[in-house]
């Protein structure tokens, strides 16, 4: 069956539906991620967005629910070069097109991806529109220009209960954003006492849980759409350590005074080279956004910036030179790899033992079992 992409420049290409039948529209980008094609589609911070592979085999190892990075993707349509209908891996439970048929979500191949590609780089992202049906060209042009980009997709992705992951060692508070489950898996790894929480949590419920430490998640859309998270960021800032990943990164920056702004056409694959300033080292970092802390905003704040894009120099990590807060614009769950950055969680809970020695705290409130017992109730009704 035939499907056609046409993107908001009037571009259209014409190749094949290997996904849903179905007309969606988005933000059309590109991840240059070689293998990972599982955990690109099922990152919630892709909600609303049309993503290409450069890569131009996709599907040959199918679909395992277990290497998803949420319950279920959020992404408006995929597109590659040529799709692998049959995977050859063990582990696999269907194929990438029946996982899209399933979630209504469309999928278009045999289209040249790398020029869709080098038009991203050079004009920017763009608005797009796929569809399977046989609509007039003109008809599809005129619903792309009428259309908007969605600006609510962390309510969208953020869970709406809280429930806990127990452990034994530190407790965290990772407020969901939109997030990818590779955070949770490394806080749980290390034995945290994990508990998760809604986008609109406010300071004063987090402060009940009485948490050793702030997990920022990553999570779709632009940081400016949240403002409820700056307020409960800067009334914490000092008292609780917070660690910020991707957009916890943004909104930790636009808590501390900084600006964000939209990149052109983002970053996102398994390849950006990130050097650490103190050390002149490098990591391969995987990643994916498309908004960035704006470098001249830094001036004036609190802030440091602690890390850099060796390919663009924008700012990739920040750190509060007075309170225990630090943030990375790149993902240290590495999902999927490269795992280069994966001790951040380590210097997070390290931040988190050293400012608990200098604050000794009040015993924990027997008041959050309780929270807790009363939202897991609600959640299971
Ligand atoms: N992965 C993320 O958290 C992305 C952050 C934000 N949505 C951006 O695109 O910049």
């Amino acid at each position: 069956m035939q499907a056609r992409l046409l993107l908001e420049d009037g571009t259209l290409f014409t190749g094949l539906s290997f996904g849903a039948e179905a007309q969606m529209m988005g933000e059309v980008v590109f991840n240059t991620g070689i293998t990972g094609y599982q955990e690109v589609l099922s990152d919630p911070s892709y909600c609303g967005q049309i993503v290409t592979m450069t890569y131009p085999l996709i599907g040959n190892y199918g679909i395992t629910r277990d290497d998803f990075e949420a319950i279920r993707p959020y992404i408006h349509g995929f597109v590659v070069r040529r799709h692998e209908p049959v995977p050859s891996n063990w582990r696999a439970q269907y194929s990438l097109g029946q996982l899209l048929q399933e979630y209504g979500i469309p999928g278009i191949s045999d289209i040249d991806t790398r020029m869709l590609t080098r038009k991203l780089r050079h004009f920017g992202t763009m608005r797009g529109l796929i569809t399977t049906g046989n609509e007039r060209v003109e008809e599809l042009a005129e619903r792309l220009n009428l259309s908007t980009l969605m600006t609510d997709q962390v309510a969208r992705t953020s869970t709406k209960h809280v429930f806990a992951s127990p452990g034994n060692r530190e407790r965290i508070v990772l407020v969901d954003f939109g997030a990818k489950s590779g955070i949770l898996r490394e806080l749980t790894q290390r034995g945290c006492d994990v508990v998760v929480v809604p986008h609109d949590t406010t300071a004063d419920e987090i402060r009940r849980l009485a948490p050793d430490g702030i997990q920022l998640s990553n999570g779709p859309g632009d940081p400016k759409d949240v403002p409820h998270a700056v307020k409960m960021i800067t009334e914490l800032l000092g008292e609780i350590p917070i660690f910020g990943i991707c957009l916890g990164h943004q909104l930790f920056a636009l808590a501390c005074g900084a600006d964000t702004g939209k990149l052109k056409f983002g970053h996102r694959g398994g390849n950006h080279p990130v050097k650490e300033l103190a050390t002149n080292r490098c990591y391969i970092t995987s990643q994916n956004h498309g908004y960035t802390v704006v470098e001249s905003s830094i001036e004036g704040t609190p802030l440091e910036v602690t890390h850099i894009n060796n390919n663009d120099k924008t700012i990739e990590g920040l750190k509060h030179n007075q309170y225990p807060a630090f943030s990375v614009q790149y993902h240290p769950e590495a999902a999927p790899g490269p795992f280069d950055s994966s001790y951040l969680f380590d210097e997070f809970l390290e931040m988190i033992r050293t400012h608990k020695q200098n604050n000794p705290q009040k015993p924990r409130q027997a008041v959050l079992s309780e929270t807790l017992k009363g939202e897991l109730q609600y959640a299971q009704k």
